[in-house]
């Protein structure tokens, strides 16, 4: 078996040295411009389109959990892939931890009002301020997937209501559903703290825009996880102005990295890590694309693959 690994940021050498630890049987080489020779199978990550075009793969697996960059390449060179070849992508692999993690510091962060501390003691200010209360703060998950649910249960587990919304209905205990368009505003009007966690799709480019944000409760928090597309920036800008946004929580930007001139990066109730909130962990990812392709190589069906047309 041949397998061929593009990664522009990676460590190549170790990530060969270690899937063949697992995969004794190939032999696992990093794919560098000319390399025409035959491949079963391709690890990649923002490869180029020569990597892929007119390989008769098995499959590619995607060495993040998001896909929309490979496949918005896929939509300007549909010959890269065809149909026929399966696309994969991380499922959890140690994000959906980082993810509970990056959500519950950040909420918890709110919840006691460290934010309004933090703006006290600029301003040397020694006052005691109202506590909020669980009932008041709930939270409302964009996207109920694979990191959306991670997410739900580790903020269950610290008291706070969580409601999902998603294509379709979930029945998770303790947890309120919504799905579909027709009952985006129902969720929107009881949320107090909006987690997305959404794939880029032509559906979800812009969502969190100015419509959007009026329907949520006054003085709520927007966290977004996902992508920065996702976000009209200067929308929720305007809400933070106008009151309707008490903070804002960014990972993704609509480019990255940020440009310098962002309003963003000044803003006194933004904050921003550069898309770090869960990252491809390799030991986790390489035992799931070893275990992937065994079962693949044995015909069965294993979890994982990406609807193409679907777009995630
Ligand atoms: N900031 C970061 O470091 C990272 C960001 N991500 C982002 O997180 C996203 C989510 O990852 P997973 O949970 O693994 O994806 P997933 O595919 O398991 O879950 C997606 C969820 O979104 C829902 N959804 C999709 N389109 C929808 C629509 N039009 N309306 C309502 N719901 C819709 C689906 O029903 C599903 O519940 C990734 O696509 C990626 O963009 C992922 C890893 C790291
Ligand atoms: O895996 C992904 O989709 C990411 O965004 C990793 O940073």
């Amino acid at each position: 078996m041949e397998i061929i690994f593009y990664h522009p940021t990676f460590d190549t050498p170790y990530w060969i040295a270690e899937l063949s630890k697992k995969l004794p049987g190939a032999r696992i080489r990093g794919w560098e411009r000319g390399d025409n020779a035959p491949a079963d199978y391709a690890l990649v990550w923002h490869p180029p389109v020569e990597m892929l075009q007119g390989r008769a793969l098995k499959a590619v697996f995607a060495l993040g959990a998001g896909v929309d960059s490979i496949l918005s390449k896929l939509k300007a060179n549909p010959e890269m892939l065809p149909l026929s070849i399966p696309l994969f992508r991380l499922e959890d692999t140690g994000m959906g931890i980082q993810m509970q993690e990056y959500a519950v510091s950040q909420v918890l962060h709110w919840f006691r009002r460290f934010d309004d501390y933090q703006a006290l003691q600029r301003e040397s200010t020694w006052q005691p301020l109202a506590d909020y209360t669980h009932d008041e703060f709930t939270i409302g998950i964009m996207g109920a997937g694979v990191l959306g649910s991670k997410v739900a249960e580790s903020l269950l587990a610290w008291g706070f209501p969580v409601r999902v919304w998603s294509r379709s209905r979930k029945s998770w205990p303790q947890v309120t559903s919504f799905a579909g368009d027709a009952e985006l505003g129902e969720f929107l009007r009881g949320t107090r703290v909006l987690i997305n966690l959404l794939p880029n799709t032509a559906e979800t480019v812009g969502i969190i825009n100015a419509s959007l944000l009026e329907q949520l409760q006054d003085n709520s928090y927007v966290l977004n996880l996902a992508r920065g597309v996702h976000v009209v920036e200067n929308d929720l800008l305007a809400a933070l102005d106008s009151g309707k946004l008490k903070a804002a929580m960014l990972d993704v930007f609509s480019r990255e990295p940020l440009p310098k001139e962002s309003p963003l990066w000044l803003h006194p109730r933004v904050t921003m890590t550069p898309h770090v909130a869960a990252v491809t962990r390799p030991q986790e990812a390489i035992a799931y694309i070893a275990q992937t392709i065994t079962q693949l190589e044995r015909g069965e069906t294993p979890s994982g693959q990406v609807d193409r047309v679907r777009g995630y």
